[in-house]
């Protein structure tokens, strides 16, 4: 008999109190959420005339336990129908670019990718891959994702290729970035094959059994490389919420803010703005310097090592132009901090997902992406910009980069402030820290969310499955 308070109704708190209402033994899960929606940092606009705009994550992939296992959830909620495929085979994931001396190049892909010399890199990259093999395994225990891939791979492939990728994952500077918690296929491969060329092939270590559900299968033997959903990402909390709603088991609340917990003697008082809630257990979904903010003095070192995982904003620019005014085709393009620290990258957003162009006449729909780690040094704080400088700076990106110059017939900003956590090297250490320091003081707490063990769609919806089978204390 447990009642369960998860705090934050993101994808994460949704996705826990999905697996947690499916066990018998938790009694009632209230969902906490400060703002006035839930979903989190999933939103969409949907115009009237029929076109979708994410302000957030657009696809989600597929591969692996953690996105057959969201395959899994949203297969059971009754969403497979409005599922939006991208194979392996469509021009967008065939087509990734990066902007460099001031052009677009075609990301190398494919065996000729590698055999030959591919502009802006200046040797072909089968040499780098072949050398890898005799690089000696490295002794740290974490390294930032630049020097891992630098000394593995050369400076150039660190420099240009993945000081985009962590741009257009983490927004952030691999410079700073911990390979092991950013991305820990590449740190294993190294730790268990000396090699990321020997991981590759033969496999870097266990991944959860996870049997794949029908929607799962079907995108196997179809080979989505990513999807999307027809109304938009937001539809996917929707449903959630609506599926918790109908449970009977689950609570929701909007506009709940939590203001302090403190231990009680079996469990938690949690205080709100207008009155208090008790739990047995708490799951926080919450970023982790918000939970910091909330906890009792008691609990000051765990508060330290939350407090210490610093988030990024990002400047989310929406763009329509009508007709085709596109001069490459594909995914989108990203940007290494040495071309053009502001700009991160842009999605060409038409080209994966047509289907959320407005149904009307001929418009093509881009997404800038601007700020993260670069926000403060080019724009100053988030609180004094304004949204007419972003939406200048993310046309005059469009105009030099795309060589566009209309105007666009429609525009939306959204500064989505603190959106990405950082895992700076070391961010292991402090994760487990903070897991001993709650089993230490038999603290009644969980710990989830894209502040720690992942930041995908996928990782925050499995972290919340995990979460809610270790108290149970079965599989889910
Ligand atoms: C611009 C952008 C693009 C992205 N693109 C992709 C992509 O293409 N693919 C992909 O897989 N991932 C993508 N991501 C990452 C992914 O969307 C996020 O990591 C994920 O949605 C985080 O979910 P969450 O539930 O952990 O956190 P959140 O969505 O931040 O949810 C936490 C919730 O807690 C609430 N909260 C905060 N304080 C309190 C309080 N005191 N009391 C109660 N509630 C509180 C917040 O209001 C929020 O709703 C992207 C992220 C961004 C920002
Ligand atoms: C090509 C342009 C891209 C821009 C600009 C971009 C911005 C951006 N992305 C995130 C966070 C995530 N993106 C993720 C996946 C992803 N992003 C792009 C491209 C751009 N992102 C692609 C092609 C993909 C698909 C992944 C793939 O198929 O290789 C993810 C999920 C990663 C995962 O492991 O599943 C996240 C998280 C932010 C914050 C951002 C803002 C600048």
């Amino acid at each position: 008999m447990t009642t369960v308070a998860v705090l934050g109704g993101g994808i994460g708190g949704l996705a826990a109190s999905y697996y947690l209402c499916k066990s018998p033994q938790v009694t009632k899960v209230i969902v906490l959420e400060s703002s006035s929606r839930f979903g989190g940092w999933l939103s969409s606009t949907r115009r009237s005339d029929g076109a979708v705009f994410e302000h957030g994550p657009r696809g989600i992939r597929p591969a692996g336990a953690v996105g057959r296992n969201t395959l899994n959830m949203v297969d059971d909620l009754g969403l497979g129908g409005e599922i939006l495929p991208v194979d392996y085979s469509h021009v967008a994931s065939k087509n990734r670019y990066v902007y460099v001396n001031k052009q677009l190049h075609r990301m190398p892909s494919g065996i000729s990718g590698l055999l030959r010399t591919v502009p802006p890199f200046s040797r072909p990259l089968l040499l780098n891959v072949a050398k890898e093999i005799l690089v000696r395994k490295g002794k740290e225990d974490d390294e930032t994702i630049h020097s891992f891939v630098s000394r593995r791979l050369g400076k150039e492939l660190a420099d240009i290729a993945v000081d985009s990728l962590c741009r257009g994952v983490f927004a952030g500077d691999c410079r700073k970035l911990s390979v092991r918690s950013c991305f820990p296929v590449l740190f294993n491969a190294e730790q268990r094959r000396g090699s990321l060329t020997l991981g590759m092939l033969l496999g870097s270590g266990p991944t959860p059994l996870l049997p794949p559900g029908p929607l799962a299968q079907r995108s196997q033997t179809e080979s989505w490389a990513q999807w999307s959903l027809r109304s938009g990402m937001q539809s996917f909390p929707e449903s959630l919420s609506e599926f918790l709603q109908q449970s009977g088991r689950v609570q929701l609340h909007r506009d709940a803010g939590v203001q302090h917990i403190t231990p009680a003697a079996s469990g938690w008082k949690i205080e709100l703005e207008d009155g208090v809630i008790s739990a047995d257990h708490i799951i926080s979904a919450m970023p982790a310097k918000a939970l910091s903010s909330v906890l009792p003095p008691s609990c000051q070192p765990l508060s330290q090592l939350l407090q210490d995982i610093s988030m990024v904003t990002v400047a989310v620019v929406n763009l329509e132009y009508e007709g085709s005014i596109l001069p490459v085709t594909g995914f989108g393009h990203l940007i290494p901090s040495s071309e053009n620290p502001v700009v991160l990258g842009v999605v060409y957003d038409s080209v994966p997902f047509p289907q959320h162009n407005r149904p009307e006449g001929h418009t093509t729909r881009l997404t800038v992406m601007m700020g993260g780690a670069w926000f403060q040094e080019v724009f100053g704080s988030p609180e004094t910009v304004t949204d007419e400088c972003l939406l200048a700076k993310a046309t005059e990106a469009v105009r030099s980069q795309l060589g566009v110059t209309s105007a666009p017939c429609w525009s939306w900003v959204a500064l989505q402030k603190d959106c990405i956590p950082q895992y700076y090297q070391g961010h292991f250490r402090k994760v487990e820290s903070m897991r001993h320091l709650i089993k230490e003081n038999n603290l009644s707490l969980s710990l989830i969310g894209s502040s720690y063990d992942g930041v995908s769609v996928n990782d925050v919806i499995f972290s919340g499955r995990t979460a809610a089978e270790e108290l149970i204390g079965a599989a889910v």
